[in-house]
């Protein structure tokens, strides 16, 4: 694989300003009527108005759920008594997590009939990776006739395909930058940059979005000399840490920190997402008790030096933390595994030492510094950032596209380090769309990997959003929103224990399949007596009867798993050893194997029909 392209460590002279703040969720309501003659720049601005107004609803579900791309889809169609482009919105929608129903849907839902004639906007073009292209079908079906595209979708196999699909069903397409151009649309356009920003990382440098956030005093420290830090920012800014963590992936810190702070690093009073919480530390010299082992709170990963402290690494994964080994502990390689995970986004929360290294191996693209009204002195007293090796002003990295915002007696200042990539000048024309495969190697062509839904064979994920219908213990059909929802589940059915119900229940319930993991893995944890005692015999069986009922009830799907045959189908979960491939080909990779043997099991079948059929002619 190429390496990732590196882009300059000091960004260039910052553009047009841009003000980067976390937006509240917009109120509906009717947009302010435009002037009624009839003008380009009205109907100009109208689209702008409506394009942001998607970008802002796509940032809905952002500390809700788990980190995805952000879809907003807004639907508005003219005023009917109105002769000039005054236009109301009908239906909006957004998608809420990876594997759930998209925006398109929803918004075309809530629109019904008034969707007939009328123009979506979406901020960023759809991604349909399970082969059913549900957000075009239902834009086509809801009778819309316009669609306005804020962004072409960043990843290279899915850029253009949803905008040539529209068209080809005779929809117009409009697409920011391309066929609408103006000041409006440039500001329209910068929402919709922000609020996919970590996906926009993510294609163009192949790591997560990573935000280094810090706390200081007016004379820059973060700590005072003896390394106590709390706290150094009031209660408000440390509030808007929560939310920010509540919007990432994971958050990061340094061993020092834990030593020091012994932080819990959740999302606590914001209610929703919690990241997964990762230590770096090359000598594994961590204290024994820490709040961050206690992993009912949150999930903890600590990365470290391949063969530091082997024994320590074992009472830590005792308690339910992940260990994971690198030969070289850096900030790139973790990105890059981190990468490999899925993430979108990081937080770090480290101090100067950890920071320095991560700036200095260009993985931080945002910087959120809390400055608080207040002087602790101290020469030796830990700054933000370490030594960077510059020694002249004019060395300084200068931010970009910067804002300022006062929370109560602190300011919050932000500002990238990198600007958001701009991956227009790679964008294909529509008779261009790339046709190669980045998930298949030309070198590996027999392999086929898939992991995220958002994956060229991401529909082979048990996020994806294919309903089940299963028998249940007393034979009575029962729909399982997921793969996922079905085989969490089924850890405690069968369980005499009200609890163990209950759980069941819960899962069912739970708004996405990354939900429906977060509660079966935790409440596992928490009661493993809830367990079904014969889950390790079964959970194989489980997983192929529930994948066995999905491929064959969507037609689409069988079709997809039969055009992989004669390759090998590898989940690439670097983490999971059991139903996935690990990092480097040491994962039993159950689920790519159950789906090869079901993948057989119909090609079986397929071909019997068809000599079944050949003997009676
Ligand atoms: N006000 C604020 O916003 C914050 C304040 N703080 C304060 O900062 C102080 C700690 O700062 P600091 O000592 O800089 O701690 P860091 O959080 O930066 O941790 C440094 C440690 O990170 C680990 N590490 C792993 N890989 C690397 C690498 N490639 N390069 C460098 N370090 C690596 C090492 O752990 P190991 O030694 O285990 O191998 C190293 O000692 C504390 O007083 C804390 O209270 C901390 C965070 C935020
Ligand atoms: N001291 C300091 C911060 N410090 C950061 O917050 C961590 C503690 O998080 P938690 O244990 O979850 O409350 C600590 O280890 C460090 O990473 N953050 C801030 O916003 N303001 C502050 O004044």
């Amino acid at each position: 694989m190429p390496p990732p392209p590196q882009p300059p460590l000091a960004a260039p002279a910052p553009a047009a300003p841009c003000p980067i703040r976390l937006r509240p969720a917009p109120t509906r309501r009717r947009l302010p009527a435009a002037p009624r003659a009839v003008s380009l720049a009205a109907s100009h601005a109208h689209d702008a108005a409506f394009l942001s107004r998607a970008a802002d609803v796509a940032d809905r579900s952002a500390g809700l759920t788990c980190p995805h791309p952000n879809f907003g889809c807004v639907i508005a169609r003219p005023e009917p008594e109105a002769d000039g482009p005054e236009a109301r919105v009908v239906g909006e929608g957004f998608l809420y997590a990876q594997g759930t129903r998209c925006a398109e849907l929803l918004a075309a839902e809530e629109a019904g009939e008034r969707a007939r004639g009328a123009t979506a906007y979406l901020n960023l073009e759809p991604g349909d990776c399970y082969g059913d292209s549900t957000a075009v079908a239902s834009l086509v079906q809801a009778g819309i006739t316009r669609v306005v595209v804020g962004l072409r979708h960043p990843l290279k196999h899915l850029r253009g395909k949803a905008i040539q699909s529209l068209r080809s069903e005779g929809i117009q397409v409009d697409v920011v930058g391309e066929d609408l151009q103006s000041k409006l649309f440039k500001e329209a356009l910068t929402s919709c940059l922000i609020v996919n920003a970590p996906l926009l990382y993510r294609a163009a440098f192949r790591v997560p979005f990573s935000v280094l956030k810090y706390a200081m005093t007016a004379d820059g420290k973060i700590a005072a000399s003896s390394g106590h830090a709390s706290w150094v920012s009031g209660r408000a800014s440390r509030g808007r840490v929560f939310e920010l963590r509540g919007r990432s992936d994971a958050v990061i810190v340094g061993g020092n920190t834990v030593r020091r702070d012994d932080p819990r690093l959740t999302a606590r009073h914001v209610k929703g997402h919690v990241p997964v919480r990762i230590v770096m530390s090359q000598t594994c010299n961590l204290p024994e008790e820490a709040n961050l082992w206690n992993v009912h709170e949150a999930y903890t990963i600590v990365a470290t030096q391949r063969g530091a402290r082997r024994d320590f690494q074992k009472k830590l994964a005792m308690k339910g933390v992940e260990v994971v080994e690198f030969d070289m502990l850096n900030p790139r390689d973790v990105m890059s595994y981190c990468y490999d995970r899925g993430y979108l986004s990081v937080l770090w929360e480290c101090g100067g030492t950890l920071s320095a290294a991560a700036i200095s191996a260009r993985v931080i693209h945002k910087v959120y510094a809390f400055c608080a009204p207040k002087i602790i002195g101290g020469v030796t007293a830990p700054t933000p950032v370490g030594d960077l090796g510059m020694n002249q002003m004019t060395q300084a990295i200068d931010l970009i596209d910067v804002s300022y915002e006062q929370i109560d007696r602190d300011m919050l200042m932000s500002g990238f380090i990198q600007p958001i990539p701009d991956l227009s000048p790679v964008i294909p024309s529509a008779d261009e769309i790339p046709s190669d495969d980045p998930e298949v190697s030309p070198y590996e062509t027999n392999i086929i990997s898939f992991y995220k839904t958002w994956d060229t064979f991401g529909a082979f994920s048990n996020f994806s959003p294919h309903p089940i219908d299963m028998p249940d213990e007393k034979g009575d059909c029962l729909t399982w929103p997921t793969v996922e929802h079905y085989y969490q589940a089924h850890k405690f059915v069968g369980v005499e224990n009200p609890q163990a119900s209950n759980i069941v229940q819960e899962i069912k319930r739970a708004r996405s399949p990354e939900e429906a993991a977060r509660i079966g893995r935790t409440r596992q944890r928490e009661f493993p007596e809830l367990l079904r005692p014969d889950w390790e015999s079964m959970k194989i069986d489980v997983m192929y009867r529930a994948l066995k009922c999905k491929f064959s009830t969507y037609a689409h799907l069988t079709e997809m798993l039969l055009s992989t045959a004669g390759s090998v189908l590898v989940e690439a979960s670097p983490h999971d050893l059991f139903w996935g491939g690990g990092r480097e080909g040491e994962g039993l990779n159950y689920l790519g194997r159950l789906l090869m043997q079901l993948r057989s099991e119909i090609l079986g079948t397929v071909r019997t029909s068809v000599e079944a059929r050949g003997q009676e002619v």
